[in-house]
């Protein structure tokens, strides 16, 4: 999994076009997979919804989470050079003077809060605000500082979601809120398991990530709790009468494999520290099926129904 936020295609001498790099800027993997979890939002929630609604709710998530993505690049610019995995990214690799990538962030900010806000509904519109915040301001100088940047993270990270829920319903309902849940619990091991195969990486650009700062044995036990977690909390949604049997089926023993796998770290010696990257690397790799896997069970359930 050499291949991550990097820069998209950027080509080995760095010539990337600007284009390009500008893609790179956004994230365009993490962008996708978190359009999934906002179109799953929105799928799921009652109500008709207009065409240029729905397009209005997708272009304007997709566009605020570019924007947290691309000002997140611009503020680790000089930490980005330090680990494998971000210095090839337009900035840290020399490629685009800063101010760029500083501008297209706030331009594409600009553009899709009010977006969600008056296309869509006031309450999209300042979910959105409150992520973009939190992400951009709160959780990226954070990392620096502290492990538990990790748990502020995760609140972005999990309003999508609920922004596609708010934008079909306009309110805060109990679904949305378990959606949310599911995306919180969800990136607990996705990253805690990417902390410990990078734990080096991270440790020299100053990022303070758990096994580093508590170590690996506590950050085993973390994910397993919230993997843990994850499976009562996803199966919320079947007495909630929002999914049914397919889901109940699929994501009810996707939620196990995921548990035990994670549960199954604890067993590894401490100084065994390849199987313990083996055992992260899996971990990581799982959670990229899991969350799709999910989605994909509970679009199946709804339009069965
Ligand atoms: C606090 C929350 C999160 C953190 C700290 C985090 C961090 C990371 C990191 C560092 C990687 C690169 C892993 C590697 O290859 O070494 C990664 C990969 C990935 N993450 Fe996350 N992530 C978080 C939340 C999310 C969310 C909410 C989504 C989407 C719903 C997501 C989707 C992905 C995907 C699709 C990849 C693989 C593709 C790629 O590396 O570009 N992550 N994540
Ligand atoms: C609606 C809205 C604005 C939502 C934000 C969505 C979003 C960007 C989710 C990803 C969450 C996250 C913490 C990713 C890792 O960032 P990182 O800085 O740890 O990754 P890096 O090391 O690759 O830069």
């Amino acid at each position: 999994m050499q291949a991550t936020h990097d820069a998209a295609g950027a080509d080995a001498t760095g010539r990337g076009s600007l284009l390009r790099d500008l893609v790179a800027l956004t994230k365009p993997r993490i962008t996708l997979m978190v359009l999934i979890t906002t179109a799953g939002g929105l799928w799921l929630a009652p109500g008709e919804m207009t065409l240029l609604a729905i397009a209005a709710t997708l272009i304007g998530t997709a566009a605020v989470v570019s924007s947290a993505n691309a000002l997140n690049c611009w503020m680790e610019r000089d930490s980005d050079k330090h680990m494998a995995r971000t210095k090839r990214r337009p900035l840290p690799a020399g490629r685009m003077e800063p101010h760029v990538a500083l501008r297209f962030g706030l331009a594409l900010g600009a553009f899709s809060v009010p977006l969600l806000a008056l296309a869509v509904n006031p309450l999209t519109g300042l979910l959105a605000a409150i992520a973009l915040v939190s992400y951009v301001w709160i959780y990226t100088p954070m990392k620096q500082v502290s492990p538990a940047a990790l748990l502020v993270g995760s609140v972005p990270g999990a309003m999508p979601p609920l922004m596609g829920w708010t934008a079909a319903t306009g309110s805060l309902e109990a679904p949305g809120i378990v959606l949310f849940g599911i995306l919180f619990l969800w990136q607990l091991p996705h990253f805690l398991a990417i902390a410990m195969f990078r734990q080096g990486e991270y440790t020299r650009a100053g990022i303070k990530v758990m096994p580093a700062v508590r170590g690996v044995a506590r950050t085993k036990l973390h994910a397993a709790m919230y993997a843990g977690a994850l499976v009562p909390v996803s199966l919320m949604l079947v007495p909630l009468g929002i999914a049914g049997a397919i889901y109940l089926t699929v994501v009810g023993l996707a939620g196990v494999v995921f548990a035990v796998m994670c549960i199954r770290g604890l067993r590894i010696a401490e100084q065994d520290r390849e199987a313990s990257h083996r055992w992260a690397r899996a971990v990581f790799f799982a959670s990229l099926v899991y969350l799709p896997l999910l989605f994909a069970a509970l679009a199946i359930d709804v339009a069965a129904r």
